[in-house]
């Protein structure tokens, strides 16, 4: 035996001294890789819809309803188990309703407490005793393990667990165990998250998102471009930083920087007043600030041009200092005719909507005058200095990437940059060209480089990356020829808005195509999926989200609301469980109140996009992969037990 593997058996017989030892942890890992696989839930484009993410956390996409309906199949009305769902989504909030209107609570209790019990039952049935035990709220522990633990040489079950529930109502502790219930029900429900991009931008709480993700048990994240443009404004790159606080505004969402994150706004919103006190601004109007006073949305649309036009001059500077990046035409501050209020873009000229630039300099377009200097250096110190974002972005480092590869599926937010006959584009990035999954990994690590490098000049490229990330036409994450941000403020000419796609969205039906994606990415061609978010799915317009007859599910439905016009729902989500795929369309959400008084799922229609022929277990999965290596090592051990290599240590 190899040296190497030697000493390993030897570090693992410390865990597993004796024969005895490393025998029964063979038989429980091989018990484990027989139980069903656990549930994977996959939400992406959140972009800030908060409430509509809380719910469809807790309801798990359908997965709680389906349970229940497991349960009790017919004997229960639809009425009764749409309520039991509902307390198990809010238990709180529902018994404060139900107080009101029951007459007999302690009746209520009891019969609530033992469906409760029911379905934890059924939820805990696919993992191992101590999984559950390490899932039960400390309190509670010891009572929840007692109910759902069957008792077959107990004489008078009944009575037993009948004296249990009595006590727990008699000691006042009845509506506490149903909290802890139903938090057991949703953590052992949906095992692992996946967020596959875009938890900022649009909506008002992205930081709320980012707290609650950060409280849950197992999640992962792909990254999406407006979560690289966060990281890269965290990360003090100004372009990001004007662009975040430019989406802030646009949306009426300064709140989040000022409110949710502490970043003092005030050096903008002065300059901005100074500068543009006589400007009506009109093409910077905000979208969806209904409760604001006429005053606060005068400078809010001030403070939203201030930023837009420091934007274009922060880009402007990027651009030229990375002449790599070949964006130059996208330079347009230096084709005004400032006099003419006209702009030559691409060979034609177009009247400007807005002509008044006063802090732009004709000689100097993309230099900041001495106050948008001073403004954006305070800003970028309160951008770096802010511990709650840094924590935020902290948590996107640990838990994120760009890609992923899980139980064979492949997750990321946009798309693989392709040539329009559907090969791998070949994409420069700081002079050398990367495709496919090598072009994925070194935009990655020039993310962590932003943030970690000690070298100067890769930290520096690692910011600029980010910003690139954001908006460049090779970015996976963005996928588009242009960002039209600057068109779309100044110019009536609709076509200018355009945002071209890459090839990959028009090939996501050439199962060759897609093949070679996944091959790239090292998996096999059958039994795999795509997973991706980023462009809504009009599903009004009669568009699926199912792709390539299921092997890609583009699963962007538009949580975002500022979305749901064109997508005429609220977004997808997908299940994956030891049965299959199954997607979840999503009316849009109203609010959480009206959720709990309406006792709705805001899921319209499940849809079964595969089912397995047999019953999906642990040992098909990524963690069956390592417990089979584990078992394999142990019978290694054993092995050299026996053969008397390494003597037990009783
Ligand atoms: O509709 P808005 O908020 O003005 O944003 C439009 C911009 O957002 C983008 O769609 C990028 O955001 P998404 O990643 O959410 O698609 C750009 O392509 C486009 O220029
Ligand atoms: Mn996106």
């Amino acid at each position: 035996m190899e040296e190497l593997k030697l000493k390993y058996l030897e570090r693992l017989s410390d865990l597993y001294p004796s024969i005895a030892k490393a025998s029964t942890e063979i038989i429980n890992l091989q018990a484990i890789l027989n139980l069903p696989k656990a549930t994977e839930h996959f939400l992406t484009d959140i972009h800030g819809e908060y409430e509509a993410f809380a719910h469809v956390l807790k309801n798990g996409s359908g997965s709680i309803r389906r349970k229940i309906g497991d349960v009790f199949g017919n004997t229960l009305s639809a009425r009764d188990k749409q309520s039991l769902a509902t307390l198990i989504y809010y238990p709180r909030e529902k018994m404060d309703r139900i107080r009101r209107e029951e007459a007999n609570m302690e009746d209520w209790y009891r019969i609530t407490l033992y469906r409760l019990i029911e379905v934890c039952k059924c939820a805990m049935s696919k993992y191992t005793r101590s999984k559950v035990r390490k899932a039960l709220p400390e309190d509670f522990a010891y009572v929840i393990e007692e109910l759902i633990t069957e008792k077959p040489d107990l004489r008078d079950k009944e009575f037993y667990y009948n004296a249990i529930i009595s006590s727990i109502i008699e000691t006042e502790r009845a509506e506490e165990f149903i909290v802890a219930l139903s938090g057991v029900i949703q953590r052992l429900t949906v095992d692992h998250l996946h967020i596959v991009g875009d938890i900022y931008d649009r909506g008002p709480g992205p930081h709320i998102i980012m707290d609650r993700l950060m409280q849950h048990h197992s999640v992962d994240i792909q990254w999406g471009n407006h979560d690289v443009l966060w990281m890269g404004a965290a990360a003090g790159q100004r372009g990001c930083i004007a662009n975040v606080i430019r989406i802030c505004a646009r949306y009426g969402n300064l709140d989040i920087l000022e409110d949710g994150y502490g970043i003092n706004l005030l050096p903008l919103a002065s300059f901005a007043m100074d500068t543009y006190g006589d400007d009506p601004c009109a093409c910077f109007a905000l979208k969806g600030r209904g409760g604001a006073t006429a005053r606060e949305q005068e400078m809010e649309r001030k403070m939203h041009k201030a930023i837009s036009i420091i934007q274009f001059k922060a880009e402007g500077q990027i651009i030229r200092k990375n002449p790599g990046f070949k964006l130059e035409k996208r330079n347009l501050l230096h084709q005004i005719d400032f006099e003419a209020g006209t702009i030559e873009i691409e060979g034609r000229t177009y009247e400007l909507l807005d002509k008044n630039f006063p802090t732009v300099d004709p000689a100097h377009p993309y230099a900041f005058s001495q106050e948008e200097a001073d403004v954006m250096d305070r800003l970028e110190k309160a951008f770096l200095n802010c511990e709650k974002l840094q924590a935020h972005m902290r948590f996107l480092l640990n838990k994120g990437g760009l890609y992923k590869v899980y139980n064979q599926n492949l997750l990321y937010h946009g798309c693989v940059p392709l040539n329009q006959d559907g090969t791998l584009k070949s994409v420069r990035i700081y002079g050398r060209a990367y495709k496919g999954k090598a072009l994925y990994e070194v935009l990655e690590s020039y993310v962590r480089k932003g943030f970690f490098a000690l070298d100067k000049k890769e930290r520096e490229r690692g910011k600029d990356m980010m910003w690139y990330i954001w908006l460049h036409e090779n970015s996976p994450l963005f996928g588009k020829d242009k960002m039209a941000t600057f068109e779309r403020y100044f110019l009536a000419e609709k076509e200018t808005h355009r945002e071209k796609k890459n090839p990959y969205y028009e090939l996501l039906e050439d199962e060759a195509v897609v093949n070679r994606i996944l091959r790239e990415f090292g998996l096999p061609e059958e039994g795999t999926h795509i997973i991706n978010g980023h462009v809504p799915v009009k599903s009004k317009a009669g568009e699926s989200p199912i792709k390539c007859g299921g092997k890609v599910l583009v699963i962007d439905g538009g949580f975002s609301r500022a979305y749901q016009k064109e997508t005429g729902i609220a977004g997808y989500t997908l299940i994956y469980n030891s049965y299959g795929l199954i997607l979840a369309a999503h009316e849009p959400f109203e609010s959480t109140e009206a959720a709990i008084e309406k006792e709705s799922d805001i899921h319209s229609d499940s849809i079964v996009v595969k089912r397995t022929l047999a019953r999906k277990t642990v040992g098909d999965t990524d963690i069956g992969r390592r417990l089979r290596e584990r078992i394999q090592d142990l019978n290694e051990l054993l092995g050299a037990y026996r053969s008397g290599l390494i003597p037990e240590k009783l």
